[in-house]
């Protein structure tokens, strides 16, 4: 069946309103039946006024959840765990209640608070006060555990940093490596993601990147220069470096079944609502979008201290777009930027 070409006017036009919104720069890459498409707006480096490059590299953010759930998910078809296991039979101990499962970690319906909530209550002091810091998984579970939790397991969605720890303890635990040499084995090498790296705790973005620029709580306060930071605060949650390519090629890779078995994407594209719209819900460690033109996307979301990026694809993988803003805490330019999913999704609005 045909489908829409992308609307790369309206791509640029909702890069130009992050950018009014306070993004120094932004830019969105597009792969689909008729070849790539990108376009690029702004600086990626507002010092030397280097232009936004659609190779450069930044910091993805949670959309690094769905590169820890596919290796969880392979772990799972390799038998090493189950699905509707308790967490606490692989990590003995280490949550409260025996009856959260693996799948309400991948599905944000453990009750486990977010401890970044806290953390970050205070933007600026709070990046300040962790942006050098490494954390070890156990630390990160320990400030979880130190605030109620926020649901019974498995009654409601409610997002956690803390799940996708818990998911990095379990794959280090099952596999007996870093999460890095997982990434690398089973995504980065198979899929030749070249421009996608797992460095923590090294604070750099090794090679062509993107400065980011964490917007302060204050209004009219100076931009602060985030491209630094070890991520320790969310590693196997947060912490992935990648590439517009990269993430095209990820997501597309993702829905074509090269990374899982058909069952097992099956699974993890099952959702439930994540709000009271019907337009926005959750699977496993995958968000789906429904766009206005009835077409569904699946990937992900991420906001980093800096950067804004959004990484989805049709199911069918036909069709992808990632978009990265370089700026973060404010909303608006998060939304401004995410309006280059309908343009790319649906293409040109009938006159
Ligand atoms: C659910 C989200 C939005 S939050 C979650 C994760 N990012 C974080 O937990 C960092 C939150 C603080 C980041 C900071 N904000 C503040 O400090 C506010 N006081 C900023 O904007 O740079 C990620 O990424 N996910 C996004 C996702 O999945 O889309």
């Amino acid at each position: 069946p045909s489908v829409p070409a992308p609307d790369m006017e309206g791509v640029t036009a909702a890069l130009d309103s992050a950018m009014a919104e306070g993004a120094p720069g932004a830019m969105a890459r597009f792969t689909g039946p008729s070849g790539v498409e990108s376009r690029t707006v702004g600086v990626r480096d507002r010092t030397s006024g280097a232009p936004m490059d659609i190779h450069a590299r930044f910091r993805i953010g949670s959309v690094s959840k769905t590169f820890s759930t596919v290796v969880l998910l392979q772990l799972v078809e390799e038998g090493r765990l189950e699905l509707d296991a308790p967490v606490n039979r692989y990590l003995p101990g280490l949550l409260p209640d025996d009856r959260i499962t693996v799948r309400h970690l991948l599905t944000h319906r453990s009750g486990l608070a977010d401890y970044t909530d806290a953390m970050f209550a205070d933007t600026v002091p709070g990046f300040e006060a962790v942006r050098n810091r490494v954390f070890s998984y156990q630390e990160l579970v320990d400030l979880s555990l130190s605030e109620p939790r926020t649901t019974e397991p498995g009654v409601a969605y409610k997002y956690s940093n803390a799940n996708f720890v818990v998911v990095g303890m379990l794959i280090e635990k099952l596999t007996g490596r870093p999460v890095s040499d997982a990434y690398e084995r089973r995504i980065f090498k198979p899929l030749k993601l070249r421009g996608t790296s797992y460095v923590h705790p090294d604070t750099r973005i090794k090679g062509l990147h993107v400065r980011g620029y964490l917007h302060p709580d204050a209004a009219g306060d100076p931009l602060v220069d985030s491209t630094e930071q070890t991520v320790s605060w969310a590693q196997s949650a947060g912490a992935v470096i990648s590439s517009p390519a990269d993430l095209n090629t990820f997501t597309g890779a993702l829905m074509r079944g090269r990374l899982l078995s058909p069952a097992m994407l099956e699974e993890m594209t099952t959702v439930t609502p994540t709000d009271a719209t019907d337009t926005r819900f959750y699977g496993l460690g995958l968000r789906r979008y429904d766009l206005s033109c009835g077409t569904r996307v699946f990937g992900h979301t991420g906001t980093v201290q800096g950067f804004y990026t959004y990484a989805f694809s049709t199911r069918d993988g036909r069709r992808s777009l990632s978009a990265v803003a370089n700026t973060s805490n404010h909303g608006a330019a998060n939304t401004a930027l995410g309006g280059t999913l309908e343009a790319a999704f649906c293409g040109k609005k009938p006159a």
